[in-house]
């Protein structure tokens, strides 16, 4: 074990060179910063760089640099957005590229020095239970950090690259994983990087670790960490089911037979066109393919929707009696539902069920349209309810498909472009898919 966390550490762990190289490029913004806001007239207004560059925990070539500009409480939001605003494009003009975006309030993001960097305006309050924007906590988050790590930087490197190995790192709507803030928290709560995963091992949904023991307000998320700056907040908020139990299951696999590969695994190869053909025989399943082309909008409006459009459409063809045995999504330039179904074709036979029979009126009606109806195969009586026999509407799911798929709920972004065309593949109709990301994505999901 300490070997395999020794040969991570030494790929991941940021060399001295490359600490001081961070250092001096974010000295150097915060001293723009100051001079800009000087220039312009403002007072009181404090430059910080915050996340894991600020704490000694970011990952070695992974060079993000959050710089948060914070003014005083009594700025109006207008202020604070447009000076803020002024100040990142004013910086951005020595920056490689820029652009603009939108979280809480508008930032500045851009490419400086071989860095990613967000210019991130906030207001300076006395405590993160008074924030006026929810980027206000961050400078309390690495008050927190740097007062409670005690030098415990290399367990949070081990762990959020376990983490990014497992596929569970990340926070953003496209990972519903863990923020690069609570794998902090868990190694100052548990102690160390092993002594988390042997905790994790244990874990059951409904988990509460409440550090500063705030006590706290009820939350229905599979693991509750109480932020320690702000007990309204559970800082796991963003982490789904799946990625929690993901977590326990490689927790027990790395513990259980420690293996270097989990940290860095190799991408499956792509599929090959033999490989995917004998998987689909060998399974004797159905596979169908949704194709729509990928809207553009970031990830963060795009990830919702897609999930949004897999939990219509499952039920869409469960409705219709097509049993899915999975779904599984993927998005490039092209974005992809796949389903596997029991079976693509159901028979012409639908057995509709109707009112008992001992509610008169209405059964005497479902009979009456039922019994000679000559599109109907029969009628019987089954569990004291009329059932009819009748022709099914889809007995193609990819007719059922193509004809239903526009109209489902799918989310603004996503409804436009398949509105705009999309095309559902089936069997062998898929080998057409010749992108190997995607590729590879199946060679790991069928
Ligand atoms: N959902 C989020 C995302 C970010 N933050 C705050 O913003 C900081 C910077 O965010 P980010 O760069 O995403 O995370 P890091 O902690 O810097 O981790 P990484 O090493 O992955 O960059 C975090 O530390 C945290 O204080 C937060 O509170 N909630
Ligand atoms: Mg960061």
């Amino acid at each position: 074990m300490e070997d395999i966390k020794n040969r991570i550490l030494d790929k991941i762990k940021p060399s001295d060179e490359e600490r001081v190289h961070l250092a001096k490029v974010a000295d150097e913004l915060m001293y723009k910063i100051d001079c800009m806001s000087f220039k312009v007239g403002l007072t009181g207004v404090k430059t910080q760089l915050v996340g894991s560059a600020a704490r000694g925990t970011w990952i070695s070539g992974t060079h993000d640099l959050d710089i948060f500009i914070m003014f005083p409480d009594t700025t109006s939001r207008e202020d604070l957005e447009s000076y803020g605003l002024s100040i990142g494009r004013q910086i951005a003009k020595e920056a490689q590229e820029w652009d603009e975006h939108y979280a809480e309030h508008p930032y500045v993001k851009m490419k400086y020095g071989g860095f990613d960097v967000d210019l991130v305006p906030c207001y300076s309050v006395s405590s993160a239970s008074c924030i006026l924007s929810a980027v206000d906590r961050t400078p309390f988050h690495n008050e927190f950090i740097k007062a409670h790590l005690h030098g415990r930087e290399d367990d949070v490197l081990l762990l959020k690259q376990f983490m990014k190995g497992t596929g569970v790192y990340g926070s953003e709507l496209k990972t519903e994983g863990f923020s690069g803030y609570l794998t902090e928290l868990l190694v100052i709560n548990y102690g160390s990087f092993e002594k988390v995963l042997e905790a994790a091992s244990d874990w059951r949904p409904g988990l509460l670790l409440d550090l500063m023991e705030h006590g706290c307000l009820k939350f229905e998320d599979p693991l509750v960490v109480i932020d320690p700056t702000d007990p309204r907040r559970n800082v796991a908020a963003a982490l789904s089911l799946d990625k929690f139990c993901t977590f326990i299951d490689v927790s027990r696999s790395f513990l259980d037979t420690p293996d270097e590969s989990m940290f860095f695994p190799s991408a499956k190869p792509p599929i090959s066109d033999d490989e995917l053909l004998d998987r689909m025989n060998r399974r004797g399943t159905s596979l169908v393919a949704i194709v729509f082309k990928t809207p553009d909008v970031v990830d963060d409006i795009f990830y919702p929707q897609f999930a949004k459009m897999e939990h219509s459409i499952v039920p869409l063809l469960e409705k219709n009696e097509f049993t899915v045995l999975k779904a599984g999504k993927w998005s490039g330039e092209d974005s992809i539902v796949f389903l596997e179904l029991l079976s693509r074709t159901l028979p012409d036979v639908k057995m509709h069920r109707g009112p008992p029979v001992w509610v008169r009126a209405h059964a005497e009606a479902f009979r009456a349209k039922y019994v000679d109806n000559p599109d109907a195969y029969s009628l019987t009586i089954k569990d004291g309810f009329y059932v009819a026999e009748i022709p099914r509407k889809y007995t193609d799911a990819v007719e059922l498909l193509k004809s239903e798929v526009a109209g489902c709920s799918l989310g603004k972004h996503i409804s436009k472009s398949v509105k705009e065309g999309f095309t559902v593949l089936e069997g062998d109709q898929i080998l057409k898919l010749k992108n190997e990301g995607l590729r590879s994505f199946i060679n790991s999901w069928f």
